[in-house]
């Protein structure tokens, strides 16, 4: 799914106007319709009261047409004006007038008024700020918004929550509404899916705002929300006379004393994946161990005991996964250095390996072609340094896969794969994936994918994809708490056949049983 910026938005509204010969305020009752169904289809004319928070822009003129449309049904409703600036643009006031019709008019709020009375059953629509918001608010906004989350009412944004910018972190972090629910209008923003702003939002919902869709459709966008359908054509299925051969050899690289589970963890979900060979590459006292808990790889043991010293082998490799338990024992360092002057086989650069990367930044210019890079944040500060926020942090990882030509894997709640001024963000995982190993199944798996022959960047996104969809498959029967890193692995299987289970029908909304008597404007009375 194509996520748009601020300004695609709209250019993709006046192109909408332009090309379907309607006004602005046509495509924003439309709109507003839209938004209006989703609460009837789940309200079915229940009285539980409405509060809706209007700025003075489009997002509150979106805000305006819900009010009107749920006034119409016969709703317990109640508009108040967020008068945060004197301005108004043209649909805010048509339809700050087609509301007066029902005598039922919006209070405005304005500094030092009386917030209105709210109990925590009732429903909040916030409708103050959308993709507009460019400065800081004033304080009386920011005293609104931290009433209105105070009330603990069940809340629903309109297209983004109110005080979330399009392209920064908000300054005050208690002055964004904290949202239930966001009905966005036909695609999630960024700001959604990153550590600082994602936790306003429980879900979302993209709605059909009526944009054109030939027009979204053709605009190039720099980020993308992968799920299923963006996985399906990426996954290359397996012939009928396969050998192993043609599934490439893939070498781990990593272990030192204490640390060689990471690497059966590696190598075992290199496997799964799919790789047709795997070799380990060890310190001498993994050697039992590997080969005892996976008889399937096979072991080249550095000459020291403990650490990896010396990177030598006679395989030919098509992918290799470094840095696994590697530690930064000064010979390991040694031996990376060495290793990467030579190396030209596509890199997977995990744990240690990035660290040593970091204090040797020297050495990133000899990491070969295709490489992937699958940094932590702190891993990632270590690389390119701090950032003001999530969002100069893409730009600053951005910057650097351009000037390296790697992809960078930037791991989280929603893991994003950067390459060049593409960014990918991950839909699947969950918090029981923040456990020991995890980022070891994913090196091998992200091994095991260009072994198989994907290009880094689709090697990318696909393991990322299959390794956080294992992850919630292993779930099942397990709980957060105790999933660990083998259940992915074993899990990686599903997450393979999941991808050709038919998507659950979604659920058609019951249409309302019977239509509440549409109320003439004048039968609405003024609440006393
Ligand atoms: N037909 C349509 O246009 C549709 C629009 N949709 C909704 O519209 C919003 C975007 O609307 P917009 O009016 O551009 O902006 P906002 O409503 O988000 O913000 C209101 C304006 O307020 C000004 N502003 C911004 N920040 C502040 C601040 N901190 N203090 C005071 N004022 C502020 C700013 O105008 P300026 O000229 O003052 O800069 C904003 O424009 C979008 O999110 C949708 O919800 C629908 O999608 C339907 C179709
Ligand atoms: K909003």
């Amino acid at each position: 799914m194509k996520i748009y910026s601020a300004d695609q938005i709209y250019q993709a509204i006046n192109t909408t106007i332009e090309k379907n010969k309607i006004s602005s305020n046509e495509l924003m009752e439309f709109a507003g319709i839209q938004i209006f169904n989703w609460f009837h289809t789940r309200m079915q004319g229940a009285q539980v009261p409405i509060h809706i928070y209007c700025g003075i822009g489009n997002n509150g003129g979106s805000g305006l047409v819900l009010g009107r449309q749920l006034l119409q049904h016969g709703y317990n409703v109640h508009t108040y004006v967020v008068n945060f600036s004197d301005k108004r643009t043209k649909d805010f006031l048509i339809n700050y007038d087609r509301i007066k019709e029902f005598k039922v008019w919006p209070r405005l709020l304005s500094s030092g008024e009386e917030f209105p009375e709210m109990n925590k059953e009732d429903i909040i629509v916030d409708a103050i700020f959308g993709i507009g918001l460019n400065r800081e608010t004033s304080d009386w906004v920011k005293n609104l918004i931290k009433y209105i989350n105070a009330s603990d009412a069940y809340t629903v944004s309109i297209d983004v929550p109110s005080g979330l910018y399009p392209n920064h972190a908000p300054e005050d972090k208690e002055a964004v509404i904290e949202s239930n629910f966001t009905l966005t209008g036909q695609a999630p923003k960024l700001s959604f899916f990153l550590p600082e702003t994602g936790i306003y939002m429980q879900q979302w919902e993209a709605l059909n705002f009526g944009f054109d869709q030939e027009y979204l459709q053709s605009i190039e966008t720099e980020v993308e929300l992968i799920d299923k359908l963006e996985i399906l054509p990426l996954y290359v299925p397996r012939e009928k006379y396969a050998h192993k051969g043609i599934y490439g050899h893939s070498l781990i690289v990593g272990g030192s004393y204490g640390k060689i589970g990471a690497v059966t963890l590696a190598s075992s979900a290199c496997l799964r994946v799919g790789t047709g060979l795997i070799t380990a590459y060890i310190p001498k006292c993994g050697y039992i161990i590997l080969q005892t808990s996976l008889p399937e790889a096979m072991v080249i043991c550095d000459e020291d005991e403990k650490n990896i010293t010396k990177i030598q082998y006679d395989i030919e490799p098509k992918a290799i996964g470094i840095g696994i338990g590697l530690g930064t024992d000064a010979a390991t360092v040694k031996a990376l250095k060495a290793f990467l002057k030579t190396n030209k086989a596509p890199l997977v650069i995990d744990a240690d390996a990035l660290n040593i990367l970091a204090v040797n930044k020297t050495l990133l210019k000899s990491v070969s072609k295709g490489s992937i890079l699958t940094p932590h944040p702190k891993e990632l500060e270590r690389l390119i340094g701090k950032w003001t926020d999530d969002f100069d942090k893409l730009e600053k990882t951005k910057a650097f896969s351009k000037k390296y030509n790697v992809v960078v894997i930037i791991k989280g709640a929603h893991t994003i794969t950067c390459y060049a001024d593409k960014l990918y963000i991950n839909n699947t995982g969950n918090p029981g994936m923040a456990t020991a190993g995890s980022g070891d199944v994913l090196t091998g798996m992200l091994t095991g994918l260009i072994s198989q022959g994907y290009d880094s960047v689709t090697a990318a996104i696909l393991g990322v994809y299959l390794h956080g969809k294992a992850g919630d498959i292993a779930l099942t029967g397990l709980g957060y708490q105790a999933l660990i890193a083998s259940d992915i692995v074993e899990h990686i299987g599903d997450a393979y056949l999941d991808l050709f289970k038919k998507p659950e029908e979604p659920k058609e909304a019951e249409a309302p049983k019977e239509e509440p008597k549409k109320r003439k404007a004048t039968q609405v009375r003024r609440k006393r």
